[in-house]
């Protein structure tokens, strides 16, 4: 599948023309096949109701549709419950995919399914279906029509991006992370930097697949339509995956803009309130009194991240003062998380272990924040109100900062336990 292109292509362009019928440049409009649509609880009626009603129609490949039940899971509320009650239906009479409550965040279980894959196009009616883009398919997230049009057509429309190149150099140093080197990009780009364009990411054979996903996940907040990290090494085939020759970006092509990341360069960051892109050293917010830490969501709730979070909280306590949320992406992190050991170290920690789907991330349930409350998280987003009151505050951090934070009651290294509560203890 390889296209004639007149001059050399990104990613995103590549992706593009073999997924489509014609070679295309950013600012071209490209018609594609898409491989799955996926829909979230949230969005789940106002897709139906449009195909129901505005489109009259079915999906034309049901096999190639996820329902997911994730985002309020289990329901909180008779109206939410209706809602998944009709998700419910409408995949039993369409014989749509269904992923019902437990199962886990619906990134997360796209790409534990293996329906995310290099060169794929995986439209989700949410908008860090960007997180696709770890394993080089192109993931992008569209409002409830256009993913009603893709379901009922089995293609989409877009205007080709222009690209960003991200490029990752050297190596992460001890306790830094890829959602440190994640926010790092988020700083320097901006909250607007990538408006509607593919960031796409240069590492080599640095960072796993789910390191990956981090990093994919979080170049929406820099209102990116995709971002794409380039396969390297061998990292995608030891997972398995067949990585085509047409997924690689030319030598040549043409970028916007281009940014070099010095990974062994990086501290632990944070990103305080109100926007992502407020990016700072955890050093220099370090004290912060904390009320609420999360570890979870689908930017950092694998077993990777349950591990770093394991580690730092091995033989010690959640403060006093302080609680201490931990929720599993999914079912298979959960399994694996019970299995090594991993949540029984959480929870004798003094953690509150909640249903794997995507928790009080966004402020709908389980870990809501009160006026004045303060909240380190390992999610994506800290905006105003995002998970609770509009006078809650939000700090973004990796799940080693998170952990090292819960132990002390305030904004931490997990280099200050060692210090602190060993000392006082
Ligand atoms: C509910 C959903 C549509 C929303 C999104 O689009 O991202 C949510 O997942 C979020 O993180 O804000
Ligand atoms: S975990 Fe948070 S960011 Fe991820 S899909 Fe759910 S609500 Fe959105």
């Amino acid at each position: 599948m390889s296209l004639p292109a007149s001059r050399p292509q990104t990613m995103a362009e590549k992706i593009l023309s073999c997924r489509g019928d014609r070679a295309v440049y950013a600012g071209d409009l490209a018609v594609v096949e898409v491989d799955e649509v996926m829909v979230v609880d949230s969005v789940a009626q106002s897709f139906i109701e449009r195909m129901e009603r505005d489109l009259d129609a079915r999906p034309r490949f049901p096999e190639r549709v996820s329902i997911v039940i994730d985002h309020v899971a289990p329901a909180s509320t008779v109206s939410v419950a209706q809602a998944q009650k009709e998700a419910r239906e409408y995949a039993a009479a369409t014989g749509v995919k269904l992923f019902d409550v437990g199962r886990g965040i619906c990134h997360q279980v796209l790409m534990e399914e293996g329906l995310a894959r290099p060169g794929r196009i995986v439209l989700g009616s949410d908008s860090h279906s960007t997180t696709y883009g770890a394993v080089a398919a192109f993931g992008t997230g569209m409002g409830a029509t256009d993913i009603a049009l893709a379901a009922a057509s089995g293609k989409t429309w877009l205007r080709v991006p222009e690209s960003v190149r991200v490029n990752f150099v050297g190596a992460l140093r001890p306790g830094v992370s890829a959602k440190d080197a994640a926010l790092e990009m988020i700083r320097v780009l901006g909250a607007d930097g990538a408006t509607y364009q593919s960031i796409e990411m240069h590492a080599g054979d640095r960072f796993t697949r789910g390191e990956r996903m981090t990093l994919a996940n979080l170049c929406v907040e820099a209102g990116a339509k995709v971002g794409l990290v380039v396969p390297g090494g061998e990292i995608l085939t030891s997972y398995g995956y067949t990585v085509p020759d047409w997924v690689y970006p030319d030598e040549g092509a043409a970028y916007v803009k281009e940014l070099t990341i010095d990974l062994s360069a990086l501290n632990p960051r944070m990103s305080a309130p109100s926007e992502v892109d407020n990016v700072h050293d955890v050093s220099a917010l370090r004290g912060l009194k904390v009320d609420q830490v999360f570890i979870g969501t689908c930017t950092n709730g694998r077993i990777e991240d349950l591990h770093a979070a394991a580690e730092v909280l091995r033989g010690r306590r959640v403060h006093p003062g302080t609680r201490l949320l931990v929720i599993p992406a999914s079912s298979q992190v959960m399994e694996r998380a019970l299995e090594d050991g991993t949540l029984l170290t959480l929870q004798r920690a003094g953690a509150a272990l909640g249903t794997p789907g995507c928790g009080p991330c966004m402020g709908r349930h389980q870990g809501v924040l009160a006026p004045g409350e303060v909240c380190v998280s390992t999610s994506n987003r800290n905006f105003i109100g995002r998970m609770g009151d509009k006078d809650a505050r939000v700090y973004l951090a990796s799940p080693a900062v998170a952990a090292a934070t819960a132990v002390l009651g305030h904004v931490a290294l997990p280099a200050d336990l060692v210090n602190e509560q060993e000392g006082v203890a």
